[in-house]
């Protein structure tokens, strides 16, 4: 018998809302219930692949950096993680939990940036190749408040803002509602979780959108 193929797991949301905070605790919560567990992020999760993290973040320079090549980065970078590391891992058995991914495009690249959805989708068919997250848990919360969040953050652990964070706050609100347009369209995949509740509230929720999936998988 072929054995049975992981699951993709992903965070979603924008600047701020809790989704690095929440990845371990995912991370947990299935290793409990006897699941391998690979976490990983994007842009990034290989040695190239964070790189190429590193000309998209990095807020240095007088170059601007065209949207289009941004959009090419983000899907170089993808092709790399998926090809290292998210199917090897899918193809084990294990289950991966990754901080942001296509949803992340459509709502940056196409409501950011707008670059219409048509030309995202064209790359995320090349490729993904078919491959779709199982469940992407969307963290959501307004952006005035997940912005005091980040501030926090980085009063507390010092840092500066890197070239998305710097964006005005109509970027993000942009970033938002495509994020809440995706999950609109695909409401048996994405599940909106409201982040503007305390760490608790928030992971209580998680767990028990975790838990459906596992019945059901
Ligand atoms: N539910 C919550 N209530 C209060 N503070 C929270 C909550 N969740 C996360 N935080 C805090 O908010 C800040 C941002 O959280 P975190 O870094 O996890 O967000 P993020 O979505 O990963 O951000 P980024 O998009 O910048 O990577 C952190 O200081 C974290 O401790
Ligand atoms: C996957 C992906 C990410 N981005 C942006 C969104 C964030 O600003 C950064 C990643 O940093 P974070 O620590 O996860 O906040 O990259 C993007 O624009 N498009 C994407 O597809």
């Amino acid at each position: 018998m072929m054995p049975r193929r992981g699951r993709f797991i992903t965070l979603e949301g924008g600047e701020g809302v809790g989704k690095s905070t929440n990845l371990a605790w995912v991370a947990d919560h299935l290793r409990a219930r006897g699941l391998e567990v690979v976490c990983t992020r994007e842009p990034g999760g290989t040695p190239r692949a964070e790189a190429i993290r590193g000309l998209l973040l990095d807020p240095a320079g007088d170059e601007p950096l065209d949207d289009d090549a941004e959009l090419l980065l983000v899907f170089a970078a993808r092709a790399q993680h998926l090809a290292r590391v998210v199917r090897p891992a899918l193809e084990r058995g294990a289950w991966v939990v990754c901080d942001r991914f296509t949803d992340a495009t459509f709502a940056y690249q196409g409501g950011g940036r707008g670059i219409p959805a048509a030309r995202i989708a064209e790359l995320e068919a090349f490729v993904q190749r078919g491959l779709q997250p199982d469940l992407t848990l969307l963290l959501d919360m307004p952006m005035e408040a997940a912005q005091r969040r980040l501030e926090g953050r980085l009063e507390r652990q010092g840092g500066q803002r890197d070239r998305f964070e710097r964006e005005r706050i109509e970027f993000f609100e942009a970033v938002r509602r495509a994020y809440l347009a995706r999950a609109a369209g695909a409401p048996e995949r994405i599940a909106v979780v409201d982040a503007d509740r305390p760490l608790e509230a928030v992971q209580a929720e998680l767990g028990q959108r975790l838990d459906a999936h596992l019945e059901v998988s």
